[in-house]
């Protein structure tokens, strides 16, 4: 039997998950983003083996405060809150939840394809706001999903779950880009001679949606700048799912206001919450959501329990089923 370790959940978990790792380990529960649980999260670092949650920057400094720490579990399949380097300094493992929410985010980002295209939020309001007294006109049309061209800036497992969506489900010729082409004979058969792999100024050139899925790295940040909306067909519409910091979001206001977009939808920004004084929360032609990627009961409760796992099996001196490659760029 493992002895029993301390663990810091700092984010909150369901209560089943809780138990599972309150019956292996003493745990303590402390949100740093709460006032009210600041002092207890900052205290209980010196301490503890195991630290798992999410959404709160795991910097280098806060690593120093931990001397002991020996793994640290994201509820999350992005890493971009954690210092990759200080934690492979130290040797401490992060694991995280890839694929068990590819298809709800997936499904996210169809949505903002949709609501973008056919205008869906904008109409409703329209409709709640007592404005539909006649047939809407052109003025107010949409324009079509289906069979339209999707390009994919990041080819990975999500990028590949709104690739089957949209070539499979809606007619559309896929082109992505990433560094490497993907090999589709066996990572994705069901693509095959319907997904690309396109240069990226090809890419951005032929689509009608450009859908960015790309983890934030020192590569990524801000890589969608006025070069690449330039690039884009004009009226073209463009989704991010991935990290808001990949986009310059001035460049992207520029781009919505002389109309080279037509539209954006954004789950994601380079400060979230969104503040209040940023022009894309209230401009006309932008859909923005509060990062709700994999926000269904669902998937968060099955990110819970693969993250609650791999902490556990770490802690035990196992391997877990999903460790990040802290030297991976
Ligand atoms: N909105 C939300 O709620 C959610 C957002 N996310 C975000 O989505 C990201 C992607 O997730 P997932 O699909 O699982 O990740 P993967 O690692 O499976 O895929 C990442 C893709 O990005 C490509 N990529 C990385 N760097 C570059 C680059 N510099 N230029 C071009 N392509 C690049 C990779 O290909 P290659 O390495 O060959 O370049 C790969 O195709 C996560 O890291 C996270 O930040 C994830 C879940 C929910
Ligand atoms: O943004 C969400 C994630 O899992 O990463």
């Amino acid at each position: 039997m493992t002895a029993r370790k301390k663990v810091l959940v700092f984010r909150e978990l369901p209560d089943d998950q809780l138990a599972r790792l309150e019956a292996a380990h003493d745990v303590k529960v402390a949100n740093p983003k709460l006032p009210t649980q600041r002092d207890a999260f900052h205290a209980a670092l010196a301490e503890v083996q195991g630290m798992i949650g999410s959404s709160y920057p795991v910097d280098a400094a806060l690593l120093v405060a931990a001397p002991k720490l020996e793994v640290i579990s994201s509820v999350s399949v992005g890493v971009d809150n954690y210092a990759l380097d200080a934690l492979q300094a130290r040797g401490i493992m992060l694991c995280h939840t890839p694929g068990v929410l590819d298809e709800t985010v997936a499904d996210t980002v169809f949505a903002l394809l949709m609501a973008t295209s056919r205008r869906v939020v904008e109409l409703a309001n329209l409709v709640r706001e007592g404005r539909w007294d006649k047939n809407i006109g052109e003025d107010l049309f949409g324009f079509d999903v289906h069979g339209k061209t999707l390009g994919l800036l990041g080819f990975g497992r999500i990028g590949q779950a709104i690739a089957r969506r949209a070539a499979l489900g809606f007619g559309m010729p896929v082109r992505y880009h990433a560094r490497r082409p993907v090999d589709l004979a066996t990572q994705a058969p069901e693509l095959q001679g319907k997904a690309l792999h396109t240069a990226l100024d090809a890419m951005l050139a032929e689509s009608d949606f450009v859908v960015a899925m790309l983890p934030l790295s020192a590569s990524t940040r801000g890589m969608i700048d006025a070069d690449l909306f330039a690039q884009m067909k004009p009226g073209a519409i463009f989704i991010n799912g991935g990290r808001g910091a990949t986009v310059n979001e001035d460049d992207l206001l520029a781009a919505l206001d002389s109309g080279q977009l037509l539209a954006a939808g954004l789950d994601v920004f380079a400060k979230e919450p969104l503040p209040m004084a940023s022009a894309l929360r209230t401009h006309p032609r932008v859909t923005p959501l509060p990062h709700i990627g994999s926000a269904t009961h669902e998937t968060r409760h099955a990110m819970a329990e693969l993250a609650t796992t791999n902490l556990l099996r770490a802690l035990a001196g196992e391997r877990p089923a999903a460790v990040y490659d802290t030297a991976a760029v």
